[in-house]
């Protein structure tokens, strides 16, 4: 892919309004990122309302990081609904292999044919049911080792996969791409990853699902690079980077873009 910024438009265009269950700790930075990339993010979570506002957004995302049982229900009543008015939706399975509650949960989830899943290699590997190293929600496996656990998760489950990490990869089961942006020091700073599936339900508002995942890891990783150039370290990088995603151009992010489509 070397246009990424046809998707950019459509998605700043489109100015989607995308329905978040996400955990604590991304709440605020994920709100954040997903305004500066020109999106209209909503964290909503209560009972009595998920199913009606999914009837609202363009796009649902669901993380699971901050789990408890009354949320789990909430999260199944949002994705039915998301099915139901066809809408995509996408799964966060944050730390999936660590507990038999997140296992459980996780595969309660991937029932209900999420539209795009989107981890770190140690969550796809749980999630396809392989066994993983992951310590709570920072990945210990490598992005190669969870590509075909990724492609058996497409296959059997009718998704796109996104497995990120220092190369991201992502496939529909047939399809693959590599996308070889980003800087060190992002997995560095915490919800970044919890905050880019904001980002791809975003895109995916407005873009094939493939494509469109694709095209928000290019725009993110590449941000990532701007900011960077900047940054002494975590701290000055965030706000360095809510300004990349910001001010990004799409020449900017075509001429940056290192995508291998397979
Ligand atoms: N070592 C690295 N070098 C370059 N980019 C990276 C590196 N590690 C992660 N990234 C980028 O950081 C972003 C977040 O991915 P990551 O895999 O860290 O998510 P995550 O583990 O789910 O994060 P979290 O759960 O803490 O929010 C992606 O855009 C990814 O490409
Ligand atoms: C640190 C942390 N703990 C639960 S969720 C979360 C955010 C990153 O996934
Ligand atoms: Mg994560």
């Amino acid at each position: 892919m070397n246009d990424p910024s046809r998707h950019l438009d459509a998605m700043r265009t489109a100015t989607p309004l995308v329905q978040n269950i996400t955990n604590y700790v991304a709440m605020n930075v994920m709100a954040n990122v997903m305004l500066a990339a020109g999106a209209s993010p909503a964290m909503v979570h209560a009972r009595g309302e998920v199913a009606e506002f999914a009837g609202l957004a363009a796009a649902l995302t669901i993380n699971i990081g901050t789990l408890d049982a009354e949320w789990a229900e909430c999260m199944a009543l949002a994705a039915r609904a998301a099915v139901e008015r066809d809408i995509p939706w996408v799964l966060d399975p944050v730390a999936v292999g660590a507990t038999a509650m997140r296992r459980d949960v996780g595969a309660r989830l991937l029932d209900l044919s999420p539209t795009v899943i989107r981890g770190n290699a140690s969550e796809i590997l749980a999630l396809s049911g392989a066994v993983a190293r992951g310590r709570g929600a920072d990945a210990a496996d490598e992005v190669a080792m969870a590509q075909r656990a990724a492609r058996d998760l497409a296959r059997a489950s009718g998704a796109v996969v996104a497995v990120t990490g220092p190369v991201d990869f992502v496939t529909d089961g047939a399809r693959t791409a590599h996308i070889s942006n980003g800087d060190p020091i992002m997995p560095r700073i915490t919800a970044l990853g919890c905050s880019l599936t904001g980002v791809v339900g975003a895109f995916a508002a407005a873009t094939p699902a493939f494509e469109g995942t694709i095209a928000a890891l290019a725009y993110y990783g590449v941000a990532g690079e701007i900011a960077g150039r900047t940054a002494s370290g975590p701290g000055s990088f965030q706000p360095a980077f809510l300004d990349a995603l910001y001010a990004m151009t799409g020449a900017e992010l075509d001429a940056m873009t290192r995508v291998a489509l397979t």
